[in-house]
């Protein structure tokens, strides 16, 4: 019997920005820019240095309050706050690791699960049974995630004793014990090796196929990721949509092929019209980006 294909995401699903504006005294560093994250897709921001990725990443999740413009979420409006992200259904990376230092790699993998705990605070204070099946259940949750990306092997190491690459998966397990339907990454390749960053790009492109169950409904959820990163072959590689920054404004979306092809993603990385005159462009000395991901986009 055939397959019924899946139902396509209605035109509200997933996270949307419309029109946001963001400036920081005089300087515009978003304009007017509007993206969207369908459910099941990874889309990836990539742009220059200054080009406002970073920002754009702090609006959604309400580091910084935009002056103008919208966020929906699944159609709804949605005004992000840091402390309150879990409970929309999203989950960060950020540069960086972020680890807590004074817990096991496990337990910073069930810090991250501890919104879909039953248990509160009080009972877990008061050492209640109930208290103890959510520790259990979170361990074995945390172990599996671990075993998934390789690491089980470190469950019980400080964080702090373990190589970068291996810090940054363990950041990836625990913003995904959360069970996010929307992952946001802010650079995760940042700081690791060829090897590591193309581990990294088959873990971020299996991301929206894996199984994401969500308590309580017990459904399995696509995961969407939103992927800010310099690294451009592993942006290439991995998404089914690109949105290219350039001065806080989008000037270019589209797939990988697309955007490869466009000359307005290369006149936003070399600074010319004509990918032909790059030779002449000299790289910048302030700017410390390998050269690949300079020439990546015309590449
Ligand atoms: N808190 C702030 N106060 C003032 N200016 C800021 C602030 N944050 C960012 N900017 C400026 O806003 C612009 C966009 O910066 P942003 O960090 O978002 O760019 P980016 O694309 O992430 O750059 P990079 O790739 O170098 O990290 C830049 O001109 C930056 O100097």
């Amino acid at each position: 019997m055939a397959e019924t294909a899946p139902a396509p995401p209605a035109a509200d699903e997933g996270l949307a920005l419309h029109g946001i504006a963001v400036r920081f005294g005089g300087l515009v560093a978003l304009d007017d820019v509007s993206l969207r994250v369908p459910p099941g897709q990874v889309v990836g921001v990539i742009g220059p240095n200054g080009a406002g990725k970073t920002t754009l990443f702090n609006v959604i999740c309400g580091f910084v309050r935009p002056a103008a413009g919208s966020l929906t979420l699944h159609g709804r409006p949605l005004h992000p706050r840091p402390d309150r992200l879990t409970r929309l259904g999203i989950a960060r990376t950020l540069q960086g690791v972020g680890l807590f230092a004074g817990l096991t790699v496990a337990e910073n993998v069930m810090a991250g699960a501890t919104g879909s705990a039953r248990a509160g605070f009080l009972s877990a204070l008061l050492g209640l049974r109930r208290s103890d099946r959510d520790e259990r259940r979170l361990r074995a949750e945390a172990l599996e995630l671990l075993d998934e990306l390789g690491i089980a092997d470190h469950a019980d190491a400080p964080p702090a004793t373990l190589p970068y690459g291996v810090r940054k998966r363990v950041a990836l397990a625990r913003a995904l014990a959360a069970r996010p339907r929307l992952l946001l990454l802010d650079e995760p390749a940042g700081g690791l090796g060829v090897e590591e960053i193309a581990e990294l790009g088959e873990l971020v492109a299996g991301l929206p196929r894996r199984a994401n169950r969500q308590p309580g409904t017990g459904a399995d959820d696509p995961c969407s990721v939103l992927l800010v990163e310099h690294h451009m072959d592993l942006v290439m590689s991995v998404c089914d949509q690109i949105v290219v920054l350039d001065f806080g404004r989008v000037v270019a979306t589209g797939t990988p092929d697309q955007i490869r092809d466009d000359p307005a993603v290369t006149e936003a990385y070399l600074g010319v019209d004509d990918p032909s005159a790059s030779a002449e462009v000299p790289p910048s000395d302030e700017d410390n980006r390998p050269s690949d991901q300079r020439s990546g986009a015309a590449a």
